[in-house]
């Protein structure tokens, strides 16, 4: 493949050498040069790729792509463009053969619901005969083939490898979380979205290697629909009208608000021993009942979103029924059955906002106690402990207070700061550090008629201290602590 066949959709100048050369693979990792290779020099979190070029040329590299002045060896073609992770993204849906051009794309933003919704609009198009890719924080399907996920939307070059994979593996559409980081880091570059959805905003995601601020997260989520054909956005948030201030795409609404295109109405509880799901009557755009086993205020929104995608799909009503009855998400509102007396799910929750919702809803069900167990994160937003103390305080009737991953900061120290939260509430609380010591706990104490939550980790099998990923699952956490270890 030509240099400038790579570069054609971007603007670049040629520093050193020519651009008519041929390069046979595209890489951002030195570590994986091979002869001919183009290098695109990417000024990461932790290292400077710029500081390779010596080490990549020794190993066969050809050309190199810079954001910055450098040195290179007089044989290396030098190509300069204003940012090297955009350049990245339009190189690699080059390299790739443009596959996004060949299916439907749907890009998911939102602070929360985008994993929910994603595999709700999968398992509805799969439903009527689509052959559906999927990419987010779980991982990203391709056919029968699973791969776990390191991000919720991976490096563009990922992105574009996927894309083909999936093209090739006969995929007619792709479902996809955009996550705020990927639009601010251009992992999205350059891909014209057939739809593109904004399911909420809250505050999460600020801090070192994130989001400077709020304004700049609200920023970001807007990008998605300066690229994308059909907007459909929740109506009731009230940062809607700013995240689609700068909006070039056409925009239809969904949410409980009148001013919405589909709305939903006379929503219900579900309730049955062992059972809680929430039904609704949807109008509007379209009209028919949904009843699903995820419980919630939210899982309204979610499905909500689900039906406007499937919509622009022409999927009939009675499939979406069907499948949505039968949606069920890993680690979203995952209910395990423990005991007879009293419900237990594993969740997601891992900020404010989601840890509110699911709380609020959950009280909605009348349980005779809330319990709420989670822990935060390490070397990820501060803000979201005292935040989630504060919000567990004032509405669970008992938190335990646990660990979560906490990476390489001291376990203590963040149930530390968990607690500067939730002190001021009054609410009753217990720290136990030990997250399968805390979770027998909760077991062990369960009420008849109680609902406890494991927030937090979800679907994860792991936990993750001082960069090493330990086996852990709470579903098998679970399973050792019935049957008595
Ligand atoms: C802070 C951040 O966003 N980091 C992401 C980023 O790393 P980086 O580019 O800054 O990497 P770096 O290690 O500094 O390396 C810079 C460059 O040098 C290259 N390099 C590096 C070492 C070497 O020996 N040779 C070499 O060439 C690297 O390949 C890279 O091109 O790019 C990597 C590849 O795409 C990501 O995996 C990584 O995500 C880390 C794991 C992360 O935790 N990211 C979080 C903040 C994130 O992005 N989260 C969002 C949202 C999550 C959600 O709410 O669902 C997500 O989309 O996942
Ligand atoms: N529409 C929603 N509004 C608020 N909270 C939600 C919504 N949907 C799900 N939640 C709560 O947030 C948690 C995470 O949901 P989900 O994984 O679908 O969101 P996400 O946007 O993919 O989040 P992440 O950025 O963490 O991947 C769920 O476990 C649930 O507690
Ligand atoms: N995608 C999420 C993962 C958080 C999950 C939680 N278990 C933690 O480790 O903090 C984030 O980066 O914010
Ligand atoms: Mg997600």
């Amino acid at each position: 493949m030509k240099l400038n066949q790579l570069l054609e959709r971007l603007k670049y100048e040629v520093v050193q050498g020519s651009d008519e050369i041929q390069v046979t693979t595209l890489v951002n990792d030195s570590r994986k040069i091979e002869s001919g290779s183009v290098f695109v020099c990417i000024s990461g979190a932790v290292v400077d790729g710029h500081e390779f070029i010596s080490d990549v040329a020794g190993k066969g590299a050809i050309a190199v792509i810079v954001e910055k002045e450098v040195e290179a060896p007089k044989d290396v073609t030098v190509i300069r463009v204003p940012d090297t992770r955009y350049a990245l993204a339009l190189m690699s849906a080059s390299y790739f053969g443009y596959p996004a051009e060949k299916m439907k794309i749907i890009g998911i933003t939102g602070t929360k619901g985008k994993t929910t919704t994603t595999y709700m609009i999968k398992s509805i198009l799969e439903e009527v005969g689509h052959k559906v890719g999927l990419i987010g924080t779980i991982e990203t399907i391709i056919g029968d083939e699973k791969i776990p996920a390191a991000n919720t939307t991976p490096e563009s070059y990922t992105i574009h490898q996927y894309f083909a994979k999936m093209a090739e593996a006969g995929c007619d559409s792709v479902v996809m979380e955009v996550s705020s980081q990927g639009l601010m880091l251009h992992r999205t570059a350059g891909i014209l979205f057939d739809i593109g959805i904004f399911t909420n905003l809250g505050r999460d995601h600020i801090g070192p290697n994130e989001h400077k601020d709020f304004e700049d997260y609200k920023r970001c989520k807007g990008l998605l629909f300066q690229q994308c054909r059909q907007g459909i956005a929740n109506v009731d948030d009230v940062y809607f009208e700013d995240v689609f201030s700068g909006a070039t795409c056409e925009t239809e609404t969904f949410g409980f608000s009148e001013k919405a295109d589909l709305r939903a109405v006379d929503t219900h509880l579900v309730s049955r021993p062992g059972y809680l799901g929430i039904a609704y009557h949807v109008t509007g755009l379209m009209d028919f009942d949904v009843e699903i086993d995820i419980p919630g205020k939210f899982s309204v929104y979610n499905s909500l979103t689900a039906i406007a995608v499937c919509r622009h799909f022409q999927v009939p009503a009675e499939k979406i029924q069907e499948a949505l009855g039968a949606a069920k998400v890993k680690g979203r509102i995952e209910m395990i059955r423990v005991s007879d007396d009293f419900t237990l799910m594993i969740d997601y929750a891992h900020n404010a906002m989601s840890l509110e919702s699911l709380l609020t809803t959950l009280k909605e069900y009348n349980p005779t106690r809330l319990v709420c167990l989670f822990g935060c994160g390490g070397n990820r937003s501060k803000e979201r402990r005292y935040e989630m103390g504060e919000v567990s305080g004032r509405l669970a009737d008992l938190t335990i207070i646990t660990s979560d991953n906490p990476r390489f900061e001291e376990p203590q120290d963040i149930i530390n700061d968990i607690k500067v939260g939730i002190e001021p509430t009054e609410g009753k609380y217990v720290e136990i550090c030990d997250r399968k010591e805390a979770i027998r706990y909760a077991i062990e104490h369960g009420l008849p008629g109680d609902v406890i939550v494991l927030a937090g980790k979800g679907h994860e099998d792991y936990q993750e201290i001082k960069g090493v990923k330990y086996p852990m699952d709470e579903r098998v956490l679970i399973q050792e602590i019935l049957s008595g270890h």
